[in-house]
């Protein structure tokens, strides 16, 4: 039966138009997952896979006798040509297809290049000082070494302008999945699990990260910041298999782990080693989620056991009981084999530091560490364990790839410094010099162009509540312009407005559509186990609404959910560019983002509604459809920088958890920010017992009181 049929307590309720259906991002494939593209490019992007299939016919049998892992055929062009770009100059913008450097039938020239990377929304930047980029040795023939020279004496000069547009680089895009076996050689195994998955077209950002990290130049350090639900996940994911799998080739006697992958949430670490396994089946390459008890690190045990992983997560028990045991049994317990490990920061510190020495246990083996959501993880609530993390990966040839949605200056600064002092730490140069580059998708730190916001004033918390239950009864909603249907996420401020809310909430869904079991609450108290079943289930689509913090705000990806409701405003404009992009992943139309406020919530707003306007501007369209009017934008008062520090840390201040209980209240007229724990059914069963008890003592009152169950029917979830 149909969710919206099934959530209605109205009979009057229309069937919804095909045509919605067909908008609802939980119906079907997205038909092109890329943000960013004009006609142009499409065009010629056609004719450039026009001209490869021809020459993939001609290459064909070349291909079928390169062996499965023939990482170093001559054929192999470099992807991206870093150093030639980097000294880019005012005539180089005015670059022409004369200029350009094209060697064979499949190249791209410049011209090419820019257009693809400049009509996707796609900038590449150098982030190395100037120098530093210019002493690199680049190319081959003369006349580019005196070019070089050049401009390695101009360097000096160079206005801010020049010196951002001697930054800037166009490597070649990658035109389609193919070519990762065709051009750049990736294992064939590894190509067919990318197949398999069905993708066809490359988002922007593997677009423009692949052929960087898969390229024949120097694995770069990369700064990626690309939009929420672009497909990050695989970006980073092929280059790091891919590298195991050349590795093992070269050095099979070599086992441990060889790559990292960090992420803030156990919810996304385990979504990433779900996603890694679909592509290293049969490479010979595992990859494991982090568990507590683990042995990781180089603790100085070199004769260590090696644990076969058998790629199943273990169950909560195991788990507490590896971590339970004894120091001297725990130092018996093997060193984790597995070639990819993917933790959160603080379980992997905990391994790291488990022999309670002074120094943490080292990561001797891993050349590639990535930081999904690195904004998050090198923000002080998780900095200084990240930090360590980073410092404990000894080797010298480690690349790092800091992934996330937004990323502010700071983190690029501390990337820079770490990379530094990490080397000076370790007295060791790497075997060869690499660039650290930036690459950007579309406008930094915004939210997604391809859904819907709504920004509601509800005045108070009441309001928001009332708003809410709207939502679920799509018959009431018809009054207002939103129509949200399931699946949808709850975001509020706290774990106990979160259980308070699942509580109001838990029986507004009729007992025929599944009742209480439709909507769950899902948070960081509970137990590991209870947050798998519950993500099992919402992803299963037996649970319809799910309330929660901003435990879900990152990362994790539910492909298929109509929308995501702000129940308390984000602490942030980046918290609220990751919330809403739960919604309208891989390109998909009709994600919808209600987002509700208060009176008190006034001061906080104005960053979340520059990101709507923002956001609406980037999709086009007319001035009269945008939700965010420029008189609101003038109206809601800036906020200063220590109140946005404060906001961010702690929220609004009158929502903090103390004073959200039942029977609390403060005194200061905060009562109302409260969310009771009690359901609304449990509330108007106690209001009817009540009333039931009046009308016997009195048959007046009781008349009086029979008006007051009516009033507490519909709206018993709001105070006591
Ligand atoms: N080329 C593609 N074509 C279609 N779908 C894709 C493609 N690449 C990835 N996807 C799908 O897009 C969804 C989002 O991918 P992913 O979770 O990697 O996004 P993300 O960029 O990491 O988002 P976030 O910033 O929210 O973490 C996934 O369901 C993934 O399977």
């Amino acid at each position: 039966m149909e969710f919206k049929l099934l959530l209605t307590r109205s009979t009057k309720l229309k069937p919804a138009s095909s045509a919605s259906d067909s908008r609802l991002p939980s119906t079907g494939k997205a038909a092109n997952p890329q943000l960013f593209r004009t006609a142009e490019t499409d065009k010629l992007e056609s004719t450039k896979n026009g001209k490869k299939r021809k020459r993939s016919a001609a290459v064909q049998q070349d291909e079928e006798d390169v062996p499965d892992l023939d990482f170093f055929s001559s054929n192999k062009r470099p992807a991206a040509s870093v150093t030639e770009t980097a000294v880019a100059t005012e005539d180089d913008e005015k670059v022409s297809a004369q200029d350009a450097v094209s060697d064979d039938d499949d190249s791209m020239d410049e011209v090419e290049r820019r257009t693809i990377l400049n009509s996707h929304k796609i900038k590449v930047t150098d982030m190395r000082d100037l120098e530093e980029i210019q002493v690199q040795p680049t190319s081959t023939t003369d006349s580019k070494k005196k070019k070089k020279k050049s401009k390695k004496e101009e360097a000096p000069t160079l206005s801010k302008k020049e010196q951002k547009r001697a930054r800037r680089l166009f490597p070649e895009p990658l035109l389609n999945f193919k070519e990762l076996r065709s051009k750049y050689k990736i294992s064939s195994r590894l190509a067919e699990n990318v197949a398999e998955q069905g993708f066809t077209v490359p988002t922007e950002v593997q677009l423009g990260t692949l052929p960087l990290l898969l390229g024949e130049s120097s694995e770069p350090d990369l700064l990626v910041v690309a939009p929420t639900g672009s497909g990050k996940t695989l970006s980073f994911l092929i280059p790091v298999i891919n590298k195991i799998v050349r590795h093992h080739h070269s050095n099979p006697d070599e086992h441990g782990i060889l790559s990292l992958v960090v992420a803030p949430t156990r919810e996304l670490a385990s979504q990433i080693v779900n996603e890694g396994r679909k592509l290293v089946a049969g490479t010979g390459v595992k990859i494991t989620l982090m568990r507590k008890g683990m042995r990781v690190g180089d603790d100085g045990d070199a004769g260590a056991n090696v644990l076969e992983e058998n790629n199943e997560e273990s169950s909560g028990s195991e788990d507490e009981e590896a971590e339970n045991k004894p120091a001297k049994e725990r130092a018996n317990i093997p060193v984790t084999k597995s070639d990819i490990l993917v933790t959160t920061p603080l379980m992997l510190v905990n391994a790291l530091s488990a022999n309670r020495t002074a120094t943490m246990a080292t990561l001797p083996l891993v050349r590639s560490l990535v930081m999904d959501e690195a904004d998050v993880l090198l923000d002080p609530l998780f900095r200084e364990q990240t930090l360590d993390i980073w410092k404990s990966c000894s080797h010298p040839d480690l690349r790092v790839g800091l992934w996330s949605a937004t990323m502010g200056s700071n983190i690029e600064d501390l990337t820079k410094s770490t990379i530094r002092e990490r080397l000076e730490d370790l007295g060791q140069k790497p075997s060869e010099p690499h660039a650290l580059l930036r690459l950007v998708v579309g406008l930094k730190d915004s939210a997604i162009p391809n859904i819907d916001h709504k920004l509601v004033y509800a005045a108070t918390e009441q309001g928001k509540l009332m708003g809410l239950r709207q939502l679920l009864r799509p018959a009431a909603a018809s009054a207002s312009d939103i129509r949200l249907r399931p699946p949808f996420l709850i975001f509020t401020q706290t774990i106990p407005r979160a259980v308070a809310l699942h509580s109001e909430l838990k029986y507004d869904i009729p007992a025929e559509a599944g009742g209480s079991s439709r909507i769950a609450v899902l948070h960081s108290d509970l137990s590991d186990g209870q947050r798998s079943d519950i993500m099992r289930d919402f992803r299963k689509g037996e649970i319809w609404i799910l309330v929660t913090t901003d435990l879900l705000a990152r990362g994790v990806d539910f492909r298929g959910i109509n929308g995501v409701v702000n129940y308390d405003i984000p602490n942030s404009a980046a918290v609220y560019v990751h919330r809403v992009g739960r919604t309208g992943r891989a390109g998909r139309e009709g994600g919808i983002a209600v987002t509700y406020y208060t009176k008190e919530d006034i001061p906080y707003v104005k960053s979340i509604a520059n990101i709507i306007d923002v956001s609406e501007k980037l999709r086009g369209g007319e001035e009269g459809d945008k939700s965010i009017q420029k008189w609101l934008l003038d109206a809601l008062p800036n906020l200063s920088k220590n109140s946005k520090k404060d906001m961010k840390r702690h929220g609004v201040k009158a929502r903090q958890a103390p004073r959200l209980t039942d029977k609390e209240d403060d005194g200061k007229g905060t009562r109302g920010m409260r969310i009771s724990t009690k359901s609304g059914f449990e509330r108007r069963m106690e209001n009817n017992k009540r009333g039931a008890i009046e009308a016997s003592r009195n048959r007046k009152a009781a008349a009086a009181a029979s008006g007051n169950v009516s009033d507490a029917g519909s709206w018993g979830g709001l105070d006591d």
